[in-house]
């Protein structure tokens, strides 16, 4: 009877240093990490308990390429001492655990020996232990949760920056370089810096632990060690080879559940178009196609775990005997007392759980190697400049931003400029090709833009009218050629941060601005509507359609340069004629999903306010004006070019030629030919299609304006 109860009383102060040895986000992680599951690479998968040192060597470097920067950081101090603190917890816990194998051991004596004051004395110190120790492991755990949060918080900024510099979330997502990246900055990201803590600590405590209680356990009885050598290492051997094909499905589980995830987000991102169509019984289909195969998978998986567990769990319950059982003869000879079977228990435990962390964590472990690779391929992505084709490699675009007064006198073509307007763009034998398969779109290309010289592209469907654009904003590079723009604002200039690696000046969003072919409505106010992208401010979240309750929107302090104020904003939508829509929507700080309630033409004039009110040098539109009628269209170009703002649209309509000054006419290239695919038109000159059209307008308009 005593030996059924003792171990099971004895084992209490254990189940605090099991939290050790198993900490709660670790056994969280493994639980969550099989039950929701995230994408996994099949690469990641093979990272896993690696067959070759180079492999495991490999995964190390990348996990110390990763955790690495934040304790370099600014706030490395407080990290260093935060983290010192934590260790000095553990170790701290782990002094106490050994008090508490101590402490148990004599209070079994007294039970034993009948020695009822002695009993009392021990009961008292117990209590008196746990209520001095259990704090300990409290504010350990705590001190753990907190630096992990301020890891990633830092974690979260340091990759959020490099994402969005350099336009690298576009070549991410436009050349399908990795998978999922958001994943990655919110979950990976997450469970990296819990993880990694935790299981720094485990092994920490793990080694600690180990010292103390061998101590305690070859100090009993020698073989005990012996036994306790054998069954770990035959227990982690085994679980590793039951859990071989376990590591496989985990990835494919993370795949297949983001890919359901992915697909219900696209419904929702694409809810009119499929009600438009009534694709939902199309979608309807996807969508259980990729949830059956997310739900076989784990169905699989949870198959695999079962048998993992028949071992593990039996391998758990064992230890609760076997130590008693191999010194139990001793026991029974009187060689020890009574109390020693419990500490040898105790202490039989503790080691164990040090050699088996495999086995208790291998859903935790393998996980988490999954989450090193993720985590080091989004970090290679961002930190070498790998975005490039390889193919692409030895010849690409150059894109240089330089101040106005280094503008040459000389034009493109060696001629002196007879222009007396500043010149704001020149493109120099440009070979422009797709970056996925390098077609060339657009041979050898020279053009010189000057102030007020408004330009219209335009070609065939498909024949690189936006890559052109794509190229001069920088998010394509492949091809050959020269694109400079030349900034006249000094202050632009000032604020840029030279590239040394590029060898030029980064984009001012102050001089140049491109209005993309699909209106951008960003998440948030109408106010922030209008002053994206150049001031940035944070808001309070108002629910959608209410009006905020007077209060002033929150700046987040980045760019507080002229900012528009309110009347500033209202006028500017009367000028693009959207007056109206402040009060149908609740004032300019009200919340609305504003890509849904407004169409698609008004989305257009928003953002020709924006245009309006961030005034930039050049602007490039491409099919800017495609869903208003000829009236709105004529309205804002006239709105634009009063304020000074040279602009390159990109349109179809003939309408569009009277408001610029040429056209650059694209036609689709020939892939054998090597002959220029383009062609210049002044729309001024008499001799011109469009200068003649131009001319009969102006005449028709002169006689209209005449009285009778
Ligand atoms: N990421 C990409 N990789 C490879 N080819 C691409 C990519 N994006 C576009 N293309 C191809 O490049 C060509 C030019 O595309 P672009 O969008 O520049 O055409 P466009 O002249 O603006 O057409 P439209 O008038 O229809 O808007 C098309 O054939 C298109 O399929």
């Amino acid at each position: 009877m005593m030996l059924i109860t003792a171990p099971v009383f004895a084992t209490f102060p254990q189940l605090l240093l099991r939290r050790d040895r198993s900490p709660p986000s670790l056994r969280h992680e493994s639980t969550h990490r099989r039950k929701i599951g995230r994408f996994r690479t099949v690469s990641a998968a093979s990272s896993l308990l690696p067959h070759k040192a180079s492999e495991l060597k490999s995964l190390s470097k990348r996990f110390w390429k990763v955790a690495k920067p934040f304790w370099f950081s600014d706030d490395k101090d407080q990290a260093r001492l935060r983290l010192a603190a934590v260790f000095a917890l553990t170790l701290a816990t782990t002094g106490i655990s050994v008090g508490f194998n101590f402490l148990g051991r004599d209070f079994y004596n007294a039970l034993a020996n009948k020695d009822q004051e002695q009993f009392t004395k021990q009961l008292f110190y117990y209590l008196c232990a746990f209520a001095g120790g259990i704090p300990f492991f409290v504010l350990r755990d705590y001190a753990k949760e907190t630096l992990s949060l301020r890891w990633r918080s830092w974690m979260t900024k340091y990759y959020l920056q490099r994402y969005l510099k350099d336009q690298s979330f576009y070549k991410i997502q436009s050349q399908s370089m990795i998978d999922n990246p958001d994943q990655r900055i919110v979950d990976d990201l997450s469970s990296f810096t819990g993880t990694a803590l935790s299981f720094s600590l485990t092994l920490f405590s793990a080694t600690i632990d180990l010292i103390s209680f061998s101590n305690i356990l070859f100090t009993i009885y020698p073989p005990l060690f012996l036994v306790l050598l054998l069954y770990s290492f035959g227990g982690t051997a085994i679980s590793v080879f039951l859990g071989k094909g376990l590591v496989n499905l985990n990835f494919l589980q993370e795949k297949k559940e983001a890919d359901f995830r992915y697909s219900l987000v696209r419904v929702r991102e694409n809810a009119e178009s499929i009600a438009f169509y009534g694709g939902e019984q199309n979608e309807m289909q996807l969508l259980l196609q990729r949830f059956r195969s997310a739900f076989d998978n784990l169905t699989e998986l949870l198959i695999a775990s079962r048998n993992l567990e028949f071992f593990t769990d039996g391998y758990r319950y064992l230890i609760q005997i076997l130590p008693a059982a191999v010194v139990a003869p001793m026991f029974f000879s009187g060689k020890i007392e009574f109390g020693v079977i419990n500490q040898s228990v105790s202490a039989f435990n503790h080691i164990l759980g040090d050699f088996s962390l495999v086995v208790y964590q291998f859903q935790a472990i393998s996980a988490f190697s999954a989450v090193i690779d993720r985590l080091g391929e989004f970090d290679d992505l961002l930190d070498n400049n790998i975005f490039r084709d390889p193919s692409h490699t030895l010849e690409e675009i150059e894109l240089t931003y330089q101040s106005a007064g280094r503008s040459s006198l000389l034009d493109s073509n060696g001629s002196i400029q007879s222009r007396q307007n500043e010149k704001l763009l020149e493109i120099e034998k440009l070979t422009l090709q797709t970056p996925t398969n390098g077609t060339t779109l657009v041979h050898n290309l020279s053009v010189d833009i000057y102030d007020k010289d408004h330009l219209l592209i335009m070609g065939p469907s498909g024949s690189g009218k936006t890559s052109l654009l794509r190229a001069m904003a920088g998010l394509w590079r492949s091809g050959k050629g020269k694109i400079t723009f030349y900034i006249n604002s000094q202050d632009a200039i000032t604020q840029e941060k030279y590239d040394s690696q590029e060898n030029s000046k980064k984009r001012s969003s102050g001089d140049i601005l491109f209005l993309p072919q699909r209106p951008y409505m960003v998440l948030g106010t109408l106010r922030q509507q209008l002053l994206y992208p150049a001031w940035s401010t944070t808001m309070e979240a108002t629910p959608a359609g209410s009006k905020r309750d007077g209060s002033k929107p929150l700046d987040d302090g980045t760019d507080k340069s002229n900012k528009p104020t309110t009347d500033d904003l209202m006028r500017t939508l009367e000028n693009v004629r959207l007056g109206h829509i402040v009060d149908r929507f609740g004032g300019l700080d009200s919340l609305h999903e504003w890509a849904s309630v407004l169409s698609l033409g008004e989305q257009q004039r928003l953002a020709f306010a924006r245009l309006l009110l961030s005034e930039p040098k050049l602007a490039l539109l491409d099919e800017s004006t495609s869903a208003l009628d000829e009236a709105n269209e004529a309205h804002l170009y006239q709105q634009i070019k009063s304020a000074g703002i040279t602009y390159i649209s990109i349109g179809h309509r003939q309408t569009l030629t009277k408001f610029h000054e040429k056209i650059l006419h694209i036609s689709t290239a020939d892939p054998k030919s090597m002959e220029r695919n383009w062609r210049m038109e002044d729309t001024n000159a008499k001799d011109s299609l469009y200068g003649t059209l131009k001319q009969q307008e102006e005449v028709q308009s002169e006689s209209r304006s005449k009285p009778d």
